[in-house]
């Protein structure tokens, strides 16, 4: 049998959320950046990301990441991530699993008791920090692109829930923050499909009421994530609180979500509650954790911001070949209202 495409991935889960890893089968894509890159497999080249995430291969729950030789010269390798309905400049989840992928199989040479190196996303440059004992990748460290603040306060009209006080803030994406108390919600698994249901409206609503555009980039545009803040608790000195992120088209994020928690982060600094070098520990709705940190302050566009560090630890699952028999009915795969969300 001959296979028309044949996909080698590594399955991998940082705290639950599931975003595998292309090793090999896919050549480099065209493109003088990583954001030029994620674009060109955006507009001409969508089928890969179809083929993996879209059924009978892929879920809703997962996301895919390609490696890419760098296009710039002080970074290790380059990462395009592909989620379930698009490509996004930045993922938290994404950049653990992928830097713990990168060194477990040996494609970028693990140090011990530290392995230091910059992976190049479409958003730009990260610094990953990863810490390894025995072969094993203990945890990953990633310095995020700056995080910051569109708007705290905001009232919106959501069908089925009235107004809502909301915030807009940038951790990799653009996201809609709520007080998960105030739509009604304590973030625990038996609300998540009145959680996916409600943030997803809620996202809506946003997008269409809050414009916004980052400052630097004008192609990163519009909310598309909403984040359930649970309460800030104070446990000996720790900062905690729990979160639920909604993925589109319609699932919680299984991890605390990174870029999430780089958003929470910027609108924490902006209202006082979390100081430069202050630690703040983000659960997801399945119990979870990732660490966040304020680095420091800076500014992206004129707006002031924040440099958010995140820490968190993936495992490998699986290592997959997919591949294309020439027959096969559904090359870039279905996707099926019961689980994939169809939008307005
Ligand atoms: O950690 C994050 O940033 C994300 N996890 C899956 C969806 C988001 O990309």
């Amino acid at each position: 049998m001959r296979f028309s495409r044949m996909v080698n991935v590594v399955g991998a889960h940082a705290a639950g959320e599931l975003n595998e890893v292309i090793t090999g089968g896919v050549l480099d894509v065209p493109g003088a950046t990583m954001f030029a890159k994620m674009q060109h497999l955006e507009r001409h080249a969508d089928d890969l990301r179809q083929f993996l995430l879209h059924e009978p291969r892929g879920r809703v729950s997962q996301c895919v990441n390609l490696i890419l030789p760098p296009t710039l010269p002080e970074a290790k390798a380059g990462f395009v991530i592909m989620e379930s309905e698009y490509y996004v400049p930045m993922s938290g989840s994404n950049t653990i699993c992928t830097a713990t992928v990168l060194l477990e199989t040996g494609m970028i040479a693990m140090q011990e008791p530290v392995s230091e190196f910059l992976l190049e996303a479409p958003a730009g440059l990260v610094r990953i920090r990863a810490i390894c004992e025995g072969g094993k990748v203990k945890s990953v460290t990633f310095e995020n692109l700056p995080a910051f603040v569109f708007a705290l306060d905001q009232m919106i009209e959501v069908e089925g829930l009235g107004s809502l006080k909301v915030d807009v803030a940038y951790g990799g994406m653009i996201y809609v923050l709520v007080q998960a108390a105030d739509a009604g919600f304590a973030v625990t698994p038996d609300e998540a499909a009145h959680m996916v249901e409600m943030g997803e409206r809620i996202k809506a609503a946003a997008a269409q009421q809050l414009p916004v555009v980052h400052p630097e980039n004008r192609d990163i545009h519009t909310i598309n994530q909403t984040l359930f803040a649970g309460p800030l608790r104070d446990e000996g000195g720790q900062k905690r609180a729990r979160n639920g992120v909604i993925v589109s088209p319609g699932r919680l994020d299984r991890s605390p979500c990174g870029t999430g928690t780089c958003a929470r982060l910027a609108v924490m600094h902006a209202r006082g509650l979390l100081d430069v070098g202050e630690r703040f520990v983000h659960e997801s709705i399945i119990g979870t954790e990732f660490i966040g940190e304020v680095l420091g302050k800076t500014e992206v566009g004129g707006l002031p911001a924040i440099r958010p560090a995140i820490t968190g630890t993936a495992w490998i699952t699986a290592f997959h070949q997919y591949v294309l028999d020439p027959s096969d009915p559904f090359p870039t795969g279905f996707t099926l209202g019961d689980m994939w969300r169809a939008h307005d």
